[in-house]
């Protein structure tokens, strides 16, 4: 019986997104493709028997409480029952705030692992489903396949976009997916696309031009980077993203990056890495 287990816990791009609608509740259907990149935390997880669950490795500014590996654990243990707990122990390397997911990967790696050594054998789409309850970031990463997701986030069309390396940067500030959401220039009304007529020529991302008029440091990491290639903000920001033909040519410019801003090299994934690893250990 499997007692412990130390998973990635990867980020994710938006090549595109786009915000075709609001909804009663105030949430915005989105059309969007995601990808996984092979950056990621590092989470470690040992089975207690008390029915604790401890984070043991707390992040700065934010409360045990609050944060949403904790709060994932806890909201698994209520839909199932299950009275084991968990001791976690994690290795922060994604930027926060950035637009990559790092809080929404964390929680989907800590159900799936929960899932794992609690054996509670809940289906990929039963986890996904309460992830949603976490945040519209969650199901995306506990499916763990590039998609087309459509909805808040939740309804997805595989797909297979080049596995390109990219250069990310992070123009060393915050934004945060309320302020962008509530935004009353946000544009809310672009066409709906059927996921079979996705021309990656023609879309962007709808949050940029406003993230760039209230964050000058995001425009100022865009025009950077398209000197290189065309350049594209992720998610709500603040993380900007390249595709760059070699690794090689991706690092040679990341050493030339402005001493404001910080950066890694990276690769697309189709297949999320965390999936990759929980393959390899069954
Ligand atoms: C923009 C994306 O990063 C694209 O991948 C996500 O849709 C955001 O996902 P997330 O960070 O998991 O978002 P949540 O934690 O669920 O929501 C944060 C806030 O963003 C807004 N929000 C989020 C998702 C969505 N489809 N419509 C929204 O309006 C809501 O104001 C919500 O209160
Ligand atoms: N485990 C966690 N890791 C990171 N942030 C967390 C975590 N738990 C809660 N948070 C809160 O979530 C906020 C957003 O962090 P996150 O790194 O997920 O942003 P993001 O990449 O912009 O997310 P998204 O792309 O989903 O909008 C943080 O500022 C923090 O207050």
């Amino acid at each position: 019986m499997l007692n412990s287990i130390t998973l990635p816990s990867p980020a994710k791009l938006n090549l595109f997104l786009h915000v075709n609608g609001r909804l009663a509740n105030g949430y915005h259907e989105l059309q969007t493709l995601f990808q996984f990149i092979d950056y990621s935390d590092e989470m470690s997880f040992a089975v207690r028997d008390d029915g604790n669950v401890c984070l043991n490795t707390p992040i700065d500014g934010v409360a045990n409480n609050d944060n949403l590996i904790v709060k994932a654990a806890r909201l698994l243990q209520q839909k199932t029952g299950c009275q084991k707990g968990i001791d976690i122990e994690l290795v922060k390397r994604l930027p926060m705030g950035g637009g990559i997911g790092g809080g929404s990967s964390n929680a989907a790696t800590t159900l799936m692992a929960c899932n794992l050594l609690w054996a509670l054998n809940l289906s990929i789409e039963a986890l996904a489903k309460i992830g949603l309850e976490l945040g519209a970031d969650v199901p995306i990463f506990i499916h763990g396949k590039a998609t087309f997701a459509e909805g808040v986030g939740e309804k997805f069309t595989d797909m297979e976009p080049p596995e390109c390396t990219y250069l990310v940067i992070h123009p060393g500030v915050h934004v945060g997916t309320v302020d962008v959401f509530t935004h009353q220039d946000l544009p809310r009304d672009t066409p709906k696309l059927a996921p079979t007529d996705l021309d990656m020529t023609k879309v962007g991302n709808d949050c940029q031009q406003i993230v760039c008029d209230t964050h000058p440091q995001v425009e100022k990491a865009l025009n950077w980077l398209v000197e290189y290639a065309p350049s594209r903000m992720t998610g709500t920001g603040s993380c900007v993203f390249a595709a760059f033909d070699s690794a090689s040519h991706a690092h040679q410019a990341l050493l030339r990056l402005p001493s404001s801003m910080t950066g890694f090299v990276c690769k697309g994934c189709n297949i999320s890495p965390l999936h990759q690893a929980i393959k390899c250990i069954k």
